[in-house]
């Protein structure tokens, strides 16, 4: 950043305050063009509410946002975009359906006096030169990968002509060479005087790519520092209060006992509703008292392949059997039945009720059993107990417990769900994406408890596209790639580099 420059963007005292939560107090931070700022806190520290003051979605309950030196109140997103303010958000805001260059127009004012398509797809081609992020404007988004989706969210809040760009979490969906894509276009547009603000849970990509960090802490700024000058290991105890070890080896407690097969997948298959096979033939194994790792870049199988596992699609071929039973045809009560708990990728709409309670979110898939409920009973003081001793081993304060659940942080969206799906998995539990959204420390909570699992004699399914997750953690790592399951390689096999390359699609090898 120029020396002397002023800041674009200041926030001088900024509190935020919902029923019994203080989700931001006295925040003071400087925004200047030309840095990267990242925004690094535990879940539930305060950086959504803060990015939603700045983003006009909620108004401040005290202090001020001051930008190009003059006191500026955002009464929309739409004022904050004009202001030059746009974010690119976790869950793109696409329309599916519609091209690139239409996502694209849309944002466009001229939008309105009739824009033809050839003019759009133009308009689109410039933007995007100027930029410097590759697309494709006749492209319908529905095709594209994650990698290119966000490629447009962020061209279209560039192209609205955004001086201050905000995302959250922005490499939780990629492959890693669409993050260096990502990073060589953000340090683009920071050198051209813009300015970011990276929210994100990785060190690692806050090192390499921050110029400075703000650390938020209980809502409060705990420091801020310039990413040379600081180390990883004190970023996290002033997130955290205390050092968290990063272990790469979760040996187990005992020796494996049992063997058995827990789940067996004989030929399963599955199509898109376009009518696309997305999951070629597949056999395999899991096996109690081993964590099975599931690897392959987003997008290549992985969730509708964890989607069989716990009966959210049914399989086109094959048969899926649990315990020697076999569970074709049947839905995710069965499975839950049967001891087979889900933490599936999208957890608001595929593991929660967003609308619903915490209370009626963590009873969902235990209402009709006792003590909670029977045929005809349901026992709102057991849901209740049920739910604060949920609350309580996810670690996840909550004075009130009817607070709809979209209104918790993601991260504790997610450790809820883990929790929840723990109770469940008496034979197995199926955990796709697990670390994403959680902080440095649930993490390490989050790795422990599925080694606790494994030790438990249950099994484990783990799809992750963190390979150094994968390979601390699994017995086995199959590898997925272009819905075909490429091999399985058993620990003592462990090479990053072939497996990568297998991720990609090459090398081959048999399936087991
Ligand atoms: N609309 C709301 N109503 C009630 N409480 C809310 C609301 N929005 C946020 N909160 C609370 O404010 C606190 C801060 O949440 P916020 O989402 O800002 O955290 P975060 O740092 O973004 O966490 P994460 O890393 O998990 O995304 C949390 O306790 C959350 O439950």
């Amino acid at each position: 950043m120029p020396a002397g420059a002023p800041p674009l963007l200041t926030l001088s005292g900024i509190a935020k305050y919902f029923p019994g939560v203080v989700a931001n107090k006295d925040v003071s931070i400087d925004f200047y063009p030309g840095e990267i700022h990242a925004l690094l806190g535990e879940n539930g520290a305060g950086k959504s509410t803060l990015m939603n003051i700045v983003t006009g979605l909620y108004q401040p309950d005290e202090g001020e946002l001051i930008l190009d030196g003059y006191g500026v109140r955002f009464e929309s997103p739409e004022a904050a975009i004009a202001a030059g303010i746009g974010m690119v958000h976790q869950h793109f805001k696409l329309v599916s359906r519609f091209t690139v260059a239409e996502n694209l127009a849309l944002g466009w004012r001229e939008t309105g006096f009739r824009l033809s398509a050839s003019a759009m797809a133009r308009r689109a081609e410039v933007e995007a030169e100027r930029y410097g992020l590759d697309i494709r404007p006749s492209a319908r988004i529905d095709t594209l990968t994650s990698g290119e989706q966000q490629r447009v969210e962020i061209l279209r809040v560039l192209s609205r002509g955004a001086r201050l760009l905000i995302l959250d979490e922005p490499t939780a969906v990629l492959s890693p060479l669409e993050v260096g894509e990502l990073y060589a276009a953000l340090r683009r547009f920071r050198n051209g005087g813009g300015a970011v603000i990276l929210i994100s849970h990785k060190l690692d990509e806050i090192m390499a790519l921050a110029d400075r960090v703000t650390v938020l802490r209980h809502g409060r700024v705990s420091g801020t520092h310039l990413v040379a000058h600081t180390k990883p290991s004190t970023l996290v105890t002033e997130m955290i209060g205390r050092p968290v070890e990063q272990k790469s080896d979760y040996p187990r407690k005992m020796p494996r006992t049992d063997d058995d097969a827990v789940m067996v997948l004989e030929n399963v298959s599955c199509r898109d509703g376009a009518g696309q096979i997305r999951l070629h033939p597949l056999s395999l194994e899991i096996r109690a008292g081993e964590i099975l790792g599931i690897a392959g870049v987003t997008g290549n199988g992985q969730s509708e392949l964890s989607d069989l596992l716990a009966g959210l699609r049914s399989s086109e071929t094959g048969h899926i059997r649990v315990d020697g039973k076999d569970m074709r045809g049947r839905g995710p009560n069965a499975f839950r039945e049967a001891g087979i708990g889900y933490v599936p990728e999208d957890r608001l709409h595929k593991a929660l009720a967003p609308a619903l309670g915490v209370t009626e979110n963590a009873v969902m898939r235990l209402f009709r059993t006792s003590p909670i409920g029977g045929r005809l009973a349901y026992h709102a003081s057991e849901a209740l107990r049920f739910t604060r001793s949920l609350l309580d081993q996810a670690q996840v304060s909550l004075a009130e417990p009817a607070t709809p659940i979209r209104a918790l942080s993601g991260g504790n969206q997610q450790r809820l769900v883990l929790a929840r799906e723990r109770m469940i998995s008496h034979r197995a539990l199926v955990a796709s994406y697990p670390s994403r959204g959680l902080d440095i420390g649930a993490i390490a909570m989050m790795r422990q408890t599925l080694a606790d699992i494994r030790d438990e004699g249950r099994a484990v399914v783990l799809v992750s596209e963190d390979l150094d997750e994968l390979m601390a953690l699994s017995d086995r790592i199959a590898v997925l790639c272009g819905g075909r399951l490429m091999t399985v390689v058993p620990r003592g096999d462990y090479d990053r580099a072939r497996i990568g390359a297998l991720m990609s699609g090459r090398d081959g090898g048999a399936s087991s």
